[in-house]
C-alpha cells in the first residue's frame, strides 16, 4: 500500500453564496507528481492554499505529513510550511538580486549556523540540477522565462521540501521551453524525493510530469487516475470537451 503524505477529505470551501470547493476528495502518495486539471476558476489555487494553512476550510479534514492543518498553532504550520515548496507562476524572484542572492535568501533565513563554504556548495549543485550553473551572477531581468522558472525551481528546493507545488509551471513559455520544464519537474522528483502537486491547464504538460491527474469540476474531483484513464476513456462530455479543448488550442 502505497504511503500517503496529503489526503483531503470532503473539503468545501465557499465565498458567500460562491461555493468553490463543494466535497474535494485527493490524496496525495509520497513520490509521486499529481497533476490538478481544471478551468480557469474551478478552484484550483483556493485547493492550495488551504493545504498550505493560508486560507481556511469550511467543512472537511486537510491532512499534511500526518497533521491536520486547521488544528495547528502558527509556529507548527511555519515549521510545517517549510516542507512544502512553492513554485509560483511569476517565479517570485527578486529583481534587485543576483541569482546567487536569490538562492541565498531563503536559506540564510531559515537555517542558522551554515558555513559560507556550505551555502555556496547548495547553491552551486542546485543551479547544476537545473542546468544553470553560468548564472549564479547573473540579476534576473537577465534571464530569459524558462531560466527564471528554473532558478525559481532551484531556490524553492534550497530547505529541502518534502512537497513541492507547482503553480502553472509552462504557462508563457513556447512549447520547447515547456518540454524542458516538464523534463526539469520530473528529475526533480527523481533527484529530490519530492512528492508534488502541479496545477496545470496544459495537457501537454499534464500528460508528461504526472502519474495522475485529477480534474476539478463543479467543486469536485470527477476523475483521478493515469492521463490515459482520465481522458482515452472518459465518457463526462466536459472532461472530453477539455481534452479536445486542450488540443485544439
Ligand atoms: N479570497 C477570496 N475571496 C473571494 N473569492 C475568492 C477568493 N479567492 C478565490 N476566490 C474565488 O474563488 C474562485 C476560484 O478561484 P481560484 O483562484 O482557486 O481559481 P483557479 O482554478 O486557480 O483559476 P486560474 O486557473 O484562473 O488561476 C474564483 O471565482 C475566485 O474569484
Amino acid at each position: 500500500m502505497m504511503e500517503k503524505i496529503a489526503e483531503m477529505k470532503g473539503l468545501t470551501k465557499s465565498f458567500g453564496d460562491l461555493k468553490v470547493l463543494q466535497g474535494v476528495d485527493l490524496d496525495l502518495y509520497k513520490g509521486e507528481n499529481l497533476v490538478v486539471l481544471g478551468k480557469s476558476g474551478s478552484g484550483k489555487s483556493v485547493l492550495i492554499k488551504i493545504l498550505v494553512g493560508l486560507l481556511k476550510k469550511d467543512e472537511g479534514s486537510v491532512m499534511v505529513m500526518g497533521k491536520e492543518i486547521s488544528e495547528l498553532k502558527l509556529k507548527e504550520l511555519n515549521a510545517l510550511r517549510l516542507k512544502i515548496g512553492f513554485s509560483f507562476q511569476n517565479s517570485a524572484l527578486y529583481d534587485s538580486m543576483t541569482v546567487r542572492e536569490n538562492m541565498e535568501f531563503p536559506l540564510v533565513r531559515n537555517v542558522k549556523n551554515l558555513t559560507r563554504k556550505e551555502i555556496d556548495t547548495k547553491i552551486e549543485g542546485l543551479l547544476d540540477s537545473v542546468g544553470l550553473p553560468q548564472s549564479i551572477n547573473q540579476m534576473p531581468s537577465e534571464l530569459s522565462g524558462g531560466q527564471k522558472k528554473r532558478i525559481g525551481i532551484a531556490r524553492t528546493l534550497i530547505l529541502n521540501p518534502q512537497i513541492m507545488l507547482y503553480d502553472e509551471p509552462t504557462a508563457g513559455l513556447d512549447p520547447i521551453t515547456c518540454v524542458e520544464i516538464n523534463t526539469l519537474i520530473t528529475q526533480v522528483r527523481e533527484e529530490y524525493n519530492t512528492s508534488s502537486i502541479v496545477i496545470t491547464h496544459d495537457l501537454t504538460c499534464a500528460k508528461a510530469t504526472g502519474d495522475r491527474v485529477a480534474v476539478l469540476l463543479d467543486g469536485q474531483f470527477k476523475a483521478v487516475g493515469e492521463f490515459s484513464e482520465v481522458f482515452e476513456n472518459a465518457t463526462d462530455e466536459r472532461i472530453k470537451s477539455f481534452y479536445d479543448y486542450n488540443f485544439i488550442q
